[in-house]
């Protein structure tokens, strides 16, 4: 992490120093202390032979100078002698505390393979070991005990210009339930991508972990657990601090500062988006970010199956926060398309945990967000006989319960359709609702399969068929990046549906060809690019964008918002272009 400007600059004034500037003050590079544990301009070996005489390096470094590329090389030749994802994932964020620069080649320059270990799945174990793990701290922790402080301690991170926030309570952490402050790593995750996918720079980004308690009992008795011991507080002290956080984070960076949400549990996300959307800059990244990577997904099925939207029965296994979000999209999606709300809510239908959400549910349990999509139908529980009964096209899964897309229910799904769609969304790998082989052996290769965390490609019969990753992952940077360029202060839900058209309209002939409903990872940073371009047009044409005057070229306007690794020490110490 960086600090504020005038840590790094040294002022000479020696009369060495001020005679070889006639006279004036000579700003030096920061001292070699200084600059060795700073991993925003640390950049080991390739430090040349000049700034090594500098910045008083000299005997510090070993005498090669050694070029980024190389750099790269050696990252990778390490990376690969690693057998476990968890120790590439504690190699790779070390590498991000030492020299992010680094940090960011690598991962712009190898991101298929870099981003199970650093997002899902590897992410997701890094979590549950975060405590054990834990090194040198990154993002800000705040907890239940900070109220009437949290203005205060965000002032304690080093960076003053904070333009993007990733918080999370560490609730319901991908599909793994509960981790309390381990959640840290989801938001720390995230912003890698952010800068990785997007190119934001990296200083404008601030990880928070809001440490509420945790009800997970196993963490309050480990001994290495690095958050509060105590049960999850709820209610007014619950609200009163996210209040607390919301305003400080105005306070401190203003009313452009993004803040997404990642990871809530169920109960609080729904009614935390409702609260703040109208007047901060927020979104929910499961919520909305998934329903626009889904509906992407779906809009670029329909190239394949040739079906129209409206033309397709949905059935969503979960109507939490990722199913539910999707089936309110799908209805935005339709609605566009010139069909009424009611016909297009009669598409979708949902499975929570107690069944088939159907009015006068014996066992209960329909909230007003599952209300909405409520049948009047037969009671059914089982997976296999609701998919026998209503013979959807499409089956999304999002509940996290591993395998209940069972070769029965993958069966009667061919059995219906020709090429019915499956997207088994849920995180990481092993809370997925079926493996990417099982859907295709199932379905006798026949089915359009997109999964959240990724699969490897599956051949059968001598065709080989590319899953899609159906993850938020290729929706928010895009979002973040154009939100933060263009000064956005409040988030639509159109802004997803945007993004969702302008992710499947880069899904081209030959990726469906393939299989693919989604472009392949490693376009993911021209995906996130041009989604950032869609988005530029849609703010300015619906006058959310504040940044005056309008870019007349706004490619050339994003580009000089995107980090580059190549910047100059000003910039990458805080004076950047937003
Ligand atoms: N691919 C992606 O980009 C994303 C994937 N996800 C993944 O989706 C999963 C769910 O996340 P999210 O929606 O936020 O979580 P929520 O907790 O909001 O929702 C989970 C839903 O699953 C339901 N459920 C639980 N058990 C069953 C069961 N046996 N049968 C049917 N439904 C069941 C719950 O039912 P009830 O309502 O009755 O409790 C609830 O509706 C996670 O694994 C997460 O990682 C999430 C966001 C993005
Ligand atoms: C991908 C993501 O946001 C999740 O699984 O929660
Ligand atoms: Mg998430």
């Amino acid at each position: 992490m960086g600090q504020s400007n005038e840590k790094f600059y040294c002022e000479c004034r020696s009369k060495k120093d001020k005679n070889k500037n006639g006279g004036q003050t000579k700003k030096l590079l920061m001292k070699s202390s200084e600059y060795l544990y700073n991993p925003r301009v640390c950049k080991g070996l390739a430090v040349s032979t000049r700034e090594r005489e500098e910045m008083e390096l000299r005997g510090i470094l070993p005498p090669a100078v050694r070029c980024r590329n190389l750099q790269v090389k050696a990252v990778i030749q390490n990376l690969d002698r690693f057998e476990e994802n968890l120790s590439k994932y504690i190699y790779l964020r070390n590498l991000q505390d030492f020299d992010e620069e680094l940090f960011y080649k690598v991962m712009m320059e190898h991101t298929e393979k870099l981003m199970p270990i650093v997002y899902t799945p590897t992410v997701g174990l890094a979590c549950i070991k975060y405590s054990t793990i834990f090194h040198r701290p990154r993002g800000i922790f705040l907890t239940v005990h900070d109220g009437g402080r949290i203005h205060h301690i965000l002032g304690n991170w080093p960076e003053r210009n904070v333009k993007a926030i990733v918080v999370t309570d560490g609730e319901r952490i991908l599909g793994l339930g509960d981790l309390g402050a381990n959640g840290m790593g989801i938001p720390v995750g995230k912003l890698a991508l952010y800068t990785a996918l997007a190119g934001i720079p990296p200083e404008l980004t601030l990880p928070v972990t809001i440490d509420f308690g945790t009800n997970n009992q196993k963490l309050i008795e480990d001994p290495f657990y690095i958050g509060l011991r105590q049960k999850r507080v709820k209610g007014p002290e619950y609200n009163d601090l996210m209040d607390e956080f919301m305003e400080a984070v105005v306070q401190r960076y203003g009313r452009s500062c993004l803040i997404q949400f990642e990871d809530f549990g169920n109960h609080n996300a729904f009614r935390l988006l409702e609260k703040y959307k109208p007047n901060y800059c927020t979104f929910n990244d499961d919520i909305q970010g998934t329903a626009s990577v889904a509906v992407a997904g779906i809009l670029a099925s329909l190239k394949i199956t040739g079906l129209k939207l409206a033309q397709n029965i949905f059935l969503f296994q979960g109507a939490g926060e990722a199913a539910l979000g999707t089936a309110n999209l799908l209805v935005m999606a339709m609605e566009q398309d010139g069909v009424q709300s009611e016909e297009a809510m009669k598409k979708i239908w949902l499975i929570d945990s107690k069944g088939l959400i159907v009015k006068n549910r014996p066992t209960g349990g329909i909230t007003e967000h599952k209300a909405r999509f409520a049948k009047d139908y037969q009671n059914l529980t089982s997976l296999e006989e609701i998919v026998k009964s209503i013979k959807p096209t499409v089956l999304i899964g999002a509940s996290a319960q591993r395998g209940v897309f069972t070769e029965n229910v993958l069966q009667t799904m061919a059995n219906n359709h020709k090429q019915p769609v499956i997207f088994a969304l849920s995180n990481p790998t092993d809370k997925a609702e079926c493996t990417a082989s099982d859907a295709y052996i199932h379905t006798e290769g026949r089915c359009v399969f997109a999964s959240g965390s990724p699969f490897e490609p599956v051949t059968i019969n001598e065709k080989t068929h590319y899953p899609g990753q159906g993850n938020n992952a290729y929706i928010f940077p895009g979002v973040a990046f154009a939100i933060m360029a263009c000064g956005v202060h409040y988030v639509s839900d159109e802004v997803f549906l945007v993004s969702a058209k302008a992710l499947a309209d880069q899904v081209r002939k030959e990726h469906l060809a393939e299989g693919r409903v989604y472009p392949p990872l490693k376009k993911i940073h021209d995906v996130s690019f041009n989604i950032a371009i869609k988005l530029t047009q849609y703010f300015y044409a619906e006058d959310f964008a504040t940044r005056r005057p309008e870019p007349h070229d706004k490619i050339a306007f994003l580009r000089s918002k995107q980090y580059n690794y190549a910047r100059p020490l000003s910039i990458k110490l805080g004076r950047h272009p937003y």
